[in-house]
C-alpha cells in the first residue's frame, strides 16, 4: 500500500454556463496537483471565492452542473481498491460513500432532513454501508454518539430541536460512524461560537486519530489550521500556490500571499495596523496571465506577469509557486499570531 491515500493530478473543474447564448467559464479549480498521506490532516486555506469549496466538491465526488471536471484526476487508494472520483460512475461512488469516503458539509442543516428524526437519517446514511440492522445497528450508533458526547435521545429528535453545536456533532457522527478512511470537511465550524468551535474541532481530531483516517478540511480561519493541520495548502484564484508543514507555513512562508495571510493575523498585545493587501482577487472567468497573484504582489517583476510559476519543492515537504520565493520575508522571530502555537 502506498504512503499516499489521495493523489490529485492536473485537476481542472470549471463552472460552465450559458447566458442567453453566450458561453462563460469560471475556472474555479485550475490545474491542482497534490497528495494526502494516510493518517494526515491536510488544511486548505484561501480567501473567499478562491475555489476551496469547488476543489473539495471534486474530492468528495459531489460535483453537480454547472461545475464540470475538465481535466485531470483525483485518485483514492482505499483498502477496497483504487478509485478516481473525477471519473468514477455513480455506482462506483455509491460503493465508497460513507464507508471509505465521507463529507462534512458546510452548514449542518443542509445534510439533516428537517422532517426526519436523527435516528432515521442515521439509518438512511449508515445502515447499508455498515451491514448491520435492528439492535446491533442501534447499539453501534448509540456508542458512536456517546463518543461525541451526545445522549441516545438525540436519535428521536428532529434537527430543529437540537442546538447548533449538537447538530454539528450529529453531522460529524454521520460522517464518521462507518469509520471511513478519508473525511472531507468544509468549514466545519463556521457559524458556531468560539467555545463550541473548539469542541467540534478537537472531536474531529480525536476521531481522526482513533480511526487513523485522513482528513482534508477547508477553512479561511488560519488559527484553526495552526491547531488542526499537519500540512496546509493555500489556494489562490483556483490554484495551489503553496503547501508545507503547518509550522513552516506560519513561520517561514515561501509565497508572498501566504506571508500576507500570516502577517495579517492579530497578535496579542500588538495594536499596530495590519498590512492590507491591495486590489481584489481576480475574476476567474478571465484570470490574469502569468502568476495570478501578480497584480497584488509587492514582489512582482516582469516575469511574473508573463510566465506561470511552477510549484517547486523548496524544502522537505514544502512547495511554492513563486518566481521570487527566495525574497519572501519570513516571520521567524516575530510574535506568534493569536491562536497559533509559538
Ligand atoms: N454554482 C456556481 N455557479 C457559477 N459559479 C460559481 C458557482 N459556485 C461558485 N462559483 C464561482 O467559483 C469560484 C470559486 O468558488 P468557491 O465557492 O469554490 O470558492 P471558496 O474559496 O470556497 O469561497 P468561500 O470561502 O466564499 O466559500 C468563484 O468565482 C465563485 O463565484
Amino acid at each position: 500500500m502506498s504512503r499516499d491515500i489521495l493523489t490529485v493530478e492536473g485537476l481542472k473543474a470549471y463552472y460552465q454556463m450559458n447566458y442567453f447564448g453566450v458561453e462563460r467559464e469560471v475556472r474555479a479549480v485550475d490545474d491542482i496537483t497534490m497528495t494526502v498521506r494516510r493518517g494526515e490532516v491536510y488544511g486548505i486555506a484561501g480567501e473567499s471565492s478562491s475555489g476551496k469549496t469547488s476543489f473539495i466538491k471534486v474530492l468528495a465526488a459531489a460535483v453537480r452542473p454547472p461545475l464540470r471536471i475538465v481535466d485531470g484526476s483525483a485518485r483514492f487508494d482505499f483498502k477496497t481498491g483504487p478509485i478516481d472520483v473525477a471519473h468514477a460512475s455513480a455506482q462506483e461512488i455509491e460503493a465508497v460513500r460513507w464507508k471509505s469516503l465521507s463529507y462534512i458539509m458546510q452548514g449542518s442543516m443542509s445534510v439533516l432532513n428537517p422532517v426526519r428524526r436523527i435516528g432515521k437519517t442515521f439509518r438512511d446514511f449508515a445502515q447499508r454501508p455498515l451491514g448491520l440492522s435492528g439492535r446491533a445497528f442501534e447499539e453501534r450508533v448509540v456508542h458512536h454518539l456517546s463518543r461525541l458526547k451526545l445522549p441516545p435521545d438525540v436519535l428521536r429528535a428532529y434537527p430543529h430541536e437540537l442546538s447548533g453545536g449538537m447538530r454539528q456533532r450529529v453531522t460529524i457522527g454521520l460522517a464518521t460512524v462507518c469509520h471511513p478512511e478519508f473525511v472531507i470537511a468544509d468549514e466545519p465550524t463556521t457559524a458556531l461560537d468560539v467555545v463550541v468551535q473548539k469542541e467540534v474541532l478537537s472531536l474531529i481530531r480525536d476521531i481522526q486519530r482513533e480511526m487513523d483516517s485522513s482528513v482534508v478540511f477547508v477553512t479561511h480561519d488560519m488559527s484553526v489550521h495552526a491547531n488542526m493541520a499537519d500540512r496546509v495548502g493555500i489556494i489562490y484564484a483556483g490554484r495551489l500556490v503553496e503547501e508545507g508543514p503547518t509550522r513552516q507555513m506560519f513561520f517561514a512562508p515561501k509565497h508572498p500571499y501566504t506571508a500576507h495571510l500570516v502577517a495579517s493575523l492579530p497578535r496579542i498585545g500588538d495594536t499596530t495596523q495590519r498590512p492590507a493587501l491591495e486590489g481584489r482577487p481576480p475574476n476567474l472567468a478571465n484570470p490574469p496571465q502569468g502568476c495570478r497573484f501578480h497584480p497584488r504582489c509587492p514582489l512582482a517583476i516582469e516575469k511574473c506577469r508573463e510566465q506561470v510559476p511552477p510549484l517547486e519543492t523548496v524544502a522537505p515537504d514544502h512547495r511554492t509557486a513563486c518566481w521570487r520565493w527566495r525574497d519572501v520575508v519570513p516571520l521567524v522571530g516575530a510574535a506568534a499570531p493569536a491562536g497559533v502555537p509559538a
